[in-house]
């Protein structure tokens, strides 16, 4: 013992005796001073050591509950510098969905597009942000909105620690989805009788060079700014991957959303509850699997495909079916490096936790249904292609707390946007509409257009889904995408 311990000793056994502690056995008396140092020991370490203080609680309904905090995460802080790379067709809308709640609750600044999306599918560049003033002028923590990458510009406006992370989906899967999604939009699928049909002579209906064919052939090479169109060869697929491998700290799986969410959630030292989803922009379903993801029994004839045409199409998306492949790969090597039971056990805490917001926000058991049986028209989700694009009803009769946190699990993506944009720009000028949806179309004037101003040589042109295209003389084009879901 230090003359300085020795001293501090002597001072507390004074104090205790002080106290009445004289009565006290010698024994009483060292596990009551051992008490009192742990206790000391135990208070300045959460005073003094950061790593002690737990991630705070998004003031969510939900987060209070226990249960909604989930196991704990050890000594880490919740990340808040986001960047995801929302691909098509991957269940991305239901991941932007938690970004948008948890910024939300967190009082985060969202990197937000002009309309909806950043100049897709031009690459991105940093001014299709709202409020961009130059390199790292204005802060912002989350990024999320459809884009085609591209690392340096993003790097313009997302502070140096962020967390870029996305999703991806196997190709076939991804091509049902999107030809149900984009038929009318893309004309190499336009053209063709059914998806079957394009799987077995891909070549006849496609034109590389024709707008929206991107849709068509390797969708998620092309979002993650890579050539989608070039030829394969394994030297070249390793070389894509490895850009992505190095751009992206974590690649997701849509067909493992869950175990997906519980390496997210560890990754970024989130809460469980905010890593828990209700799907969203699911085609039309027949039945509901536990993993509460919406699965199709049968498909309408136009997307039936043979085993023929299934690998067909992984050699027409090659590149993406590579992709896949090794990341899937790496996926489970993480799943591994968690520990599988451990694994198990959060899904099933997850799973649970999913039902039991189900039984509180949803009606009808929390089955999704057709946007017109909508009641409220401002959480429709938005319409496209051949089959019905279905979203949520809310339970009538809650307290207005748990109606605005239910409320923020189901409101689709557009609508959402609306609501973050309105709430960072309060001052600015809103497209009128902003977050009323409705089923019609209703075309939306652009306020960046009136920021920046139209430039001589320009001329307007919208996109298949109201996206005005702005056209000069280098036939680039911006997207402000009008359409309400
Ligand atoms: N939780 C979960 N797990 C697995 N799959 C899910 C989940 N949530 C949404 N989905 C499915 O993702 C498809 C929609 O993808 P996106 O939201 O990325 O579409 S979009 O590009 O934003 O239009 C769409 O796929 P399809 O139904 O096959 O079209 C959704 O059903």
């Amino acid at each position: 013992m230090t003359d300085y311990t020795k001293q501090s000793f002597l001072s507390l056994s004074r104090r205790m005796r002080w106290l009445g502690c004289y009565r006290l056995g010698p024994m009483w008396k060292a596990l009551l001073v051992f008490v009192v140092i742990a206790f000391a020991g135990q208070l300045l370490g959460v005073l003094f050591n950061k790593s002690w203080v737990q991630p705070e609680r998004p003031r969510s309904l939900f987060s209070l509950s226990e249960n909604g905090q989930g196991p704990p995460l050890g000594s880490c802080r919740p990340q808040t510098h986001i960047m995801f790379l929302k691909t098509h067709k991957t269940a991305s809308s239901t991941i932007l969905n938690m970004l948008y709640r948890f910024g939300e609750e967190q009082g985060l600044r969202f990197a937000l597009p002009m309309g909806y999306q950043f100049g897709y599918p031009l690459p991105f560049i940093a001014q299709r942000v709202k409020g961009y003033r130059g390199p790292q002028v204005a802060k912002f923590d989350i990024m999320g909105n459809h884009m085609r990458f591209y690392k340096p510009e993003v790097e313009k406006v997302m502070p140096t620690n962020t967390f870029y992370f996305s999703i991806l989906r196997d190709p076939v899967a991804l091509a049902e989805s999107s030809y149900a999604y984009y038929k009318n939009v893309a004309p190499a699928f336009r053209r063709s009788k059914g998806l079957g049909d394009f799987a077995d002579n891909p070549n006849k209906y496609y034109e590389p060079r024709l707008r929206n064919n991107h849709y068509a052939r390797n969708l998620l090479w092309f979002d993650f700014g890579l050539d989608h169109n070039a030829n394969y060869s394994l030297a070249l697929a390793k070389r894509g991957e490895a850009v992505v491998r190095r751009n992206f700290k974590l690649i997701l799986l849509s067909e493992y959303f869950d175990q997906s969410m519980v390496l997210l959630r560890h990754a970024l030292c989130w809460p469980l509850d905010t890593v828990v989803s209700f799907s969203l922009n699911a085609r039309q379903q027949i039945s509901k699997s536990r993993s509460g993801w919406v699965g199709k029994a049968a498909a309408p004839a136009s997307l039936q495909l043979t085993v023929e045409q299934r690998q067909k199409l992984r050699e027409w998306n090659a590149l993406d079916w590579h992709l896949y492949q090794a990341f899937n790969s790496t996926f489970w090597d993480k799943v591994e490096r968690f520990g599988r039971e451990k694994m198990d056990t959060e899904v099933t805490l997850l799973r649970s936790r999913r039902e039991v917001l189900a039984r509180i926000c949803l009606r009808d058991g929390g089955q999704p249904v057709e946007a017109s049986r909508i009641r409220d028209r401002a959480i429709r989700p938005f319409q496209s292609g051949l089959v019905k694009i279905l979203g949520y009803e809310l339970q009538p009769g809650l307290d207005n707390a748990t109606r605005q946190a239910c409320l923020r699990m189901i409101r689709p993506e557009i609508q959402y946007k609306d609501l973050l944009d309105l709430r960072q720009f309060p001052r600015a000028q809103q497209h009128p509409g902003a977050a009323v949806a409705g089923n019609a179309l209703a075309v939306k004037k652009d306020s960046s257009l009136h920021r920046t101003g139209q430039q001589a040589g320009e001329s307007l042109e919208r996109d298949w889904d109201g996206t005005i295209l702005v056209r000069n003389k280098s036939q680039e084009h911006v997207d402000i995408k009008g359409k309400l879901r």
